[in-house]
């Protein structure tokens, strides 16, 4: 397996029930639901994501031939001098869309280095085993196929697509995430209202953004 990584970075996990955690991200290159490229935004399935994730010129992306390769440049982001009990180490996957890439090979090589895996997906495709915290973020008009997982993180609100459609899934945390672009502020307080009347959900903010960290 070759890896195509867009980029791979330190910052806190700013989404979801790891929020505020150290966390390396690699982000892996491309998505089953858009190619990236704005031109064909409209005729996507997926037409609101607020990411970068085509080619391999971010900061340390590139095309890594093994597992055991990728796994020791994510690890060498870990800060050393913070003397982390190895179970601390988290490393989440995204993209684009990680399980597309990510394998059991991966895991493996990510666990010998004493990283807790986070991974954020679509939905579209199964995951592996051996994943630590999986956050399964659907999308309307797309079949979803993973239906269980530690989070659910819906973006709202999406027409077509009502948390109480996905709200009895075997999910331990469920999310309404607003949708970020030009309506954000009103998205936001459209989920404050639906988590008040609908306890089962909770409010995930994208802090990274409130932050101003990557
Ligand atoms: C860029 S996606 C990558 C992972 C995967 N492809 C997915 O969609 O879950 C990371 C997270 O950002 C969310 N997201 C994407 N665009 C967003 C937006 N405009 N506002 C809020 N959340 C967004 C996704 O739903 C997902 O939970
Ligand atoms: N800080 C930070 N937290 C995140 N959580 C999910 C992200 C993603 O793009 O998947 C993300 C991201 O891009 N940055
Ligand atoms: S599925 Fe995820 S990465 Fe793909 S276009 Fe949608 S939000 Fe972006
Ligand atoms: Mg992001």
């Amino acid at each position: 397996m070759v890896y195509s990584v867009k980029e791979i970075f330190l910052t806190l996990q700013g989404e979801g029930g790891q929020a505020g955690r150290v966390a390396v991200f690699c982000r892996f290159t491309g998505c089953n639901l858009w190619s990236g490229r704005e031109e064909d935004r409209a005729q996507a399935a997926c037409q609101f994501c607020d990411t970068d994730f085509v080619g391999t010129d971010g900061s340390n992306g590139g095309r890594f031939l093994t597992a055991g390769e990728l796994a020791d440049r994510i690890a060498g982001f870990w800060p050393e001098s913070a003397a982390t009990p190895l179970s601390r180490r988290l490393v989440v996957f995204t993209g684009g869309e990680p399980l597309l890439q990510l394998d059991e090979p991966l895991i493996a090589a990510m666990h010998d280095r004493g990283f807790f895996i986070a991974v954020e997906s679509n939905g579209t495709i199964h995951a592996p085993k051996g994943i630590d915290w999986l956050c399964v973020s659907p999308k309307a008009g797309v079949p979803l196929v993973q239906t269980h997982g530690a989070e659910l993180k819906l973006v709202y609100p999406q027409s077509g697509l009502a948390p109480a459609d996905v709200a009895g899934l075997d999910f331990t945390h469920f999310w309404l995430q607003p949708m970020d672009g030009p309506a954000q502020a009103a998205n936001t307080q459209a989920a404050i209202a639906y988590c008040l009347q609908n306890p089962q959900w909770a409010l995930s903010l994208q802090t990274h953004k409130l932050t101003g960290i990557p």
